[in-house]
């Protein structure tokens, strides 16, 4: 039975960062909260060990988690990464979300360990307008990668796009892209600027669902962070049914755009289930801050069951209870939480 926060919020997923390397430097990055990406690229001796990430995951198997999700920094620089995918539990469903540019030659072999799909970051498809986001001259490594993961099947692939000032104009491009080319979705990740600051490269969402439904033939909810999602394809969207199972909408293949908006929403945060891991081996209950963080100590099983039984009870939605909007329409801290945050 899964544990639920003082909000009725279930805990159904993991989101582990296996590392804070990345061998990109995008000019949006959040890393996950966890600081800059830029450094030695050789593993720190900080990260979690092989062990001590296959054992977090045995234990929060037994109270209900279902999913865990890789992410970092960039995941696949970690040389165990297989071996963790290996030693999951059985009863859990594996992703990865990675900038891409490993994944050729080794797509196959991670699937053979257990892997059940992976989100790659892709901004652009021009080579030019993805360098300038990136910082990196890996587009043709990260084009192969995708079609190494669809060929592997690591389905379904979600490209990630991050909606932004330098991004919107190409929204339209990636949204036939995947109409287009069977076994690619798309998510639509709006920009997060609080932990990156920029406000101003901030765009409207709300423009891209609205142009969304208007081309859009079918529309659903997904439960987890109620996110929308938008079935574009015609003759895709005809093989859905009226009224889908939640399974039938995870292995549709074409033209499904879903948007990921957590920006000042109140009901996305009301639908998170997941909690964070860092590199370091800190659990974190919310994405957005950093005063939550909660050591598991040496890492033994009943360590971690009790900084994970903790951080669950100690988890507060981010906007609508942490943030809280004044008459202004301005979000700020609720003042019961101000103490925690000095
Ligand atoms: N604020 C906030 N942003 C999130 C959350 N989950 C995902 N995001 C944003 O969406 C980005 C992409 O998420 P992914 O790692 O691809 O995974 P996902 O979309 O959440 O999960 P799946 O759709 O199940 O693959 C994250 O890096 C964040 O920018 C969340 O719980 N809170
Ligand atoms: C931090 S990266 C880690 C995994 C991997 N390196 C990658 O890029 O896919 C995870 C996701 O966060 C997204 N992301 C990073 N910074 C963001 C921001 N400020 N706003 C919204 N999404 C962001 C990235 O686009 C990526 O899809
Ligand atoms: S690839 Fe991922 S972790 Fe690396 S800089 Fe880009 S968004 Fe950040
Ligand atoms: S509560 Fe935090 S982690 Fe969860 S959706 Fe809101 S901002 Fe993201």
């Amino acid at each position: 039975m899964p544990l639920s926060d003082e909000f009725g919020r279930e805990v159904t997923g993991v989101r582990v960062s296996l590392t804070d390397r990345c061998n990109f430097d995008c000019v949006y990055c959040h890393n996950e909260g966890l600081g800059d990406t830029r450094g030695p690229m050789e593993p720190g001796d900080d990260e979690m060990g092989t062990d001590d990430v296959v054992r977090f995951l045995n234990v929060v198997a037994e109270y209900g988690v279902d999913s865990v999700k890789l992410t970092g920094g960039e995941p696949m620089l970690r040389e165990d990464l297989a071996e963790i995918i290996r030693r999951a539990p059985d009863s859990m469903e594996v992703s990865m979300t990675t900038n891409g540019t490993f994944l050729p030659g080794r797509a196959e072999e991670l699937k053979e360990a257990g892997l059940d799909r992976v989100n790659v970051s892709q901004d652009a498809l021009d080579p030019e307008e993805f360098a300038e986001i990136t910082k990196s001259g890996a587009y043709d490594k990260v084009m192969e990668g995708v079609q190494a993961a669809v060929d592997a099947g690591l389905a379904p692939v979600k490209l990630n796009m991050v909606v932004f000032e330098h991004t919107a104009g190409y929204v339209e491009g990636m949204v036939d892209h995947v109409a287009e080319n069977e076994g690619l979705q798309l998510q639509l990740i709006e920009y997060m600027p609080e932990l990156t600051g920029r406000p101003e490269w901030n765009i409207d969402i709300q423009r891209v669902h609205d142009w969304l439904a208007e081309i859009a033939d079918h529309v659903e909810h997904r439960e987890m962070h109620d996110r929308k999602r938008y079935f574009v394809n015609p003759e895709a969207a005809e093989s859905v049914a009226a009224d889908p199972q939640p399974s039938e909408l995870d292995e549709f293949q074409g033209g499904m755009i879903e948007i990921v908006d957590p920006v000042e929403n109140a009901d996305f945060c009301a639908n998170c289930g997941r909690v964070r891991v860092t590199h370091e081996g800190y659990l974190k209950g919310c994405l957005n801050r950093n005063d939550d963080l909660q050591s598991m100590g040496e890492m033994s099983r009943e360590e971690i069951r009790e900084a994970f039984e903790q951080v669950v009870a100690e988890r507060v939605p981010y906007y609508g209870e942490y943030l809280v909007e004044n008459e202004r329409g301005e979000y700020e801290i609720n003042e019961k939480y101000i103490s925690a945050a000095d």
